[in-house]
């Protein structure tokens, strides 16, 4: 099989499409019970556009997944405005991923990718043949009547992965599903959902603190700064695809762009070190 080429000719046919999701001035605060008030998000501005994968990098604690929360609708707006196709979250069809995977141990693998369609009232016989197919596209084809304790924990995210998208979402949220995994494993899902996505472009936003896996997946890299949490940068990858993630390290382009937000990061940790986090 011939290697896809690594050009510096990005596609940027997603970012001129319209924003489906929008985030402007999301501020958050939690009082605890002595009415002390922590501000977790200070101002978060962000616009995805249809079929684009951005990723998330920032600090422990900065807000990421609560602001995942935000736009999935899980967590009501306080202050600020998100919307997700021009109306408030909660509406569209968003998938949801992260780090464990959430499969129910007394369900077959079948059963749990099954479990959304199940719960939507479709027929039986399409919710298996939608599952085979999805689990096939995962490479588990085979594994359908296993249990979740049958099989290794790549596979069992592979399976976490199959049931979050045999929904057909518009929308993925992902916070950090590849981060338990050991390092050739998690090279392996990169590839795996990089695939998926080259096939279906959807939009994308993932969480995670892998700036590798940042880079290789992402058509944008947003920062994000220390507690208070909002954007402090953000950086095209201007990498063609599909990407060769074994060439992908070696390219100049991709470590000018590791150094460049590793670069954000370590300014960002000072600065909290100084004194704006306590
Ligand atoms: N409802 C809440 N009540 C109290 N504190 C909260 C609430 N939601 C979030 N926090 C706090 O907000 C901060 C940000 O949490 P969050 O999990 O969003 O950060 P994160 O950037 O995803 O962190 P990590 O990278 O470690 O996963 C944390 O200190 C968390 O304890």
């Amino acid at each position: 099989m011939t290697k896809p080429a690594l050009s510096l000719a990005a596609d940027r046919d997603s970012r001129e499409r319209p924003a489906i999701v929008t985030v402007e001035s999301l501020r958050f605060a939690v009082t605890d019970r002595r009415g002390r008030r922590t501000d977790i998000l200070g101002g978060v501005d962000l616009a995805l556009s249809d079929g684009e994968f951005v990723s998330i990098v920032g600090p422990s604690g900065c807000g990421k997944s609560t602001l995942l929360n935000f736009i999935s609708g899980l967590l009501p707006v306080q202050a600020g405005r998100v919307e997700v196709f021009g109306k408030p979250p909660g509406s569209g069809r968003v998938g949801f991923m992260f780090q464990s995977h959430g499969l129910m141990p007394w369900r077959t693998i079948s059963a749990n990718v099954e479990l959304g369609l199940e719960i939507a009232g479709t027929p039986r016989a399409e919710r298996r043949e939608r599952a085979g197919a999805m689990l096939a596209e995962m490479g588990l084809r085979g594994f359908e009547d296993h249990f979740p304790g049958e099989l290794s924990g790549g596979m069992r995210q592979r399976a976490a992965l199959a049931r979050t998208l045999i929904a057909d979402p518009d929308i993925i949220l992902m916070d950090e599903p590849f981060g338990a995994l050991d390092a050739q494993t998690k090279v392996f899902m990169q590839e795996l959902f990089a695939r998926y996505w080259n096939n279906h472009r959807k939009t994308v936003l993932f969480v995670t603190h892998d700036l590798s896996e940042a880079i290789a997946l992402s058509d944008r890299v947003l920062v994000m700064g220390a507690r208070p949490g909002r954007i402090i940068a953000e950086h095209d990858v201007p990498l063609a695809r599909p990407r060769d993630f074994d060439r992908l390290r070696s390219h100049t382009l991709f470590n000018d762009l590791y150094e460049r937000i590793w670069a954000d990061l370590r300014r960002e940790a000072s600065a909290g070190m100084r004194g704006r986090e306590p």
